[in-house]
């Protein structure tokens, strides 16, 4: 068997049609042992297509398919030493919790006595030891999830692989969930790949993203990297919440650069300032008008016209309070600066010196 060792789980060369429909267009990645990674991108992008691949579920047409160090194209998904959760938990209903996590080990024809101690320890590991003999429907989302989880873990897979593990939780109970999930993959040290379209979940879990769009990897990256310095100017487009894309002609501080036709810029990447305040960087300032004002609990959400242009920045409400048409001064720290493949991270030169800039 070929085997590869420097990454523990790869895909090199991949292709995938469904009909005429290419899934998946040369996927490259590697990924180190014990990593968290997250399958980012919108729908249809082709991240359950890489999940369904690397679980055996379906199969490439071209490339190369590495798990735990093997090649494993021509394994079967019950031999492949993977453990899959899915969105929907599927667990059995008519079965306890406790017997739910058996039925990932029984398979194996275990000793008893060694699956009743493989299942406490689980039972231990996803806090839910007093819980063991209640039934699905008696649980809540959040604890039917982390069963599916000692379920997945319970034949000690080399990976673990999860569908959108979160998309039926709770939006209050998700984040406290994540948390947890993130903390017991790393006390299991056990190598997880998860889907997702929510970029705060990628963030917030996995210590590597992969950005996927249209079949293709845009980016692999930390959290950091994929969010402050995007290789393409889909994935600057795709982080960050709500911002301004203008076809770019001059701004205040900004050169234009041959090719370079659009700049996007994201709320964090500007300041407002009354139209009559102060300060120090009034030569970087562009003249804008308040469209929109939303309060969003710790912060005052606006859109800003500039121009032709509309904006979006954000304002911590101790700030100064706007309101809709008012005249105040935009000052823009920095913009991504886009052609149709590349991105520039540009600073505003017209800033003084020493300028701290937010990323
Ligand atoms: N079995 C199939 N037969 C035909 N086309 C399919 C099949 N599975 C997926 N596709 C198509 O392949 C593309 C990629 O699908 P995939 O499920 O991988 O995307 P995704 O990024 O996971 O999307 P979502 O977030 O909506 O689940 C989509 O256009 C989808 O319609």
């Amino acid at each position: 068997m070929e085997t590869i060792t420097s990454q523990y789980v790869a895909m090199e060369g991949i292709y995938k049609q469904y009909g005429n429909y290419e899934a998946s267009k040369d996927v490259n990645f590697h990924i180190t042992e014990g990593k968290i990674v997250a399958l980012l991108g919108p729908s249809g992008s082709g991240k359950t297509t890489i999940l369904r691949m690397l679980a055996g579920l379906e199969h490439p047409d071209q490339g190369d398919i590495y798990i735990a160090g093997k090649r494993v194209n021509s394994i079967v998904p019950a031999k492949r030493g993977i453990g899959f959760v899915f969105q929907n938990y599927a667990l059995f209903r008519h079965m306890t919790v406790f017997d739910n996590i058996v039925f990932g080990l029984t398979v194996q024809k275990e000793d008893p006595n060694i699956i009743k101690k493989r299942v406490l320890e689980l039972l231990d590991l996803v806090g839910l030891a007093n819980l063991q003999d209640r039934y699905p429907g008696e649980l809540s989302g959040g604890q039917r999830q982390r069963v599916a989880f000692a379920r997945a873990l319970a034949p000690r897979p080399d990976v673990l692989l999860l569908d959108e593990p979160f998309a039926a939780i709770d939006a209050k109970v998700k984040h406290e969930l994540r948390q947890w999930l993130k903390a017991t993959i790393k006390k299991s040290g056990i190598t997880s790949i998860f889907v997702t379209h929510d970029q705060e979940e990628a963030v917030e879990l996995a210590d590597e993203i992969i950005v996927t769009n249209n079949g293709r990897i845009e980016q692999m990256g930390t959290p950091e990297e994929i969010y402050g310095q995007p290789a393409t100017p889909f994935v600057a487009g795709f982080m960050g919440k709500a911002k301004g894309i203008m076809h770019y002609e001059t701004l205040t501080g900004f050169e234009r650069e041959e090719g370079f036709e659009w700049a996007i810029i994201r709320p964090e990447f500007v300041a407002v300032f009354k139209a009559d305040a102060d300060h120090e960087d009034k030569s970087a300032v562009e003249q804008g008008v308040v469209e929109t004002v939303a309060f969003q609990g710790t912060r005052l959400s606006m859109r800003i016209r500039i121009g032709e242009h509309l904006i979006e920045a954000e304002q911590p409400i101790e700030a100064a309070s706007f309101t809709v048409g008012e005249s105040v001064q935009v000052l823009i720290y920095r913009l991504f600066l886009c052609s149709n493949t590349e991105v520039h991270i540009v600073k505003n030169k017209a800033l003084e010196a020493g300028q701290i800039f937010y990323i």
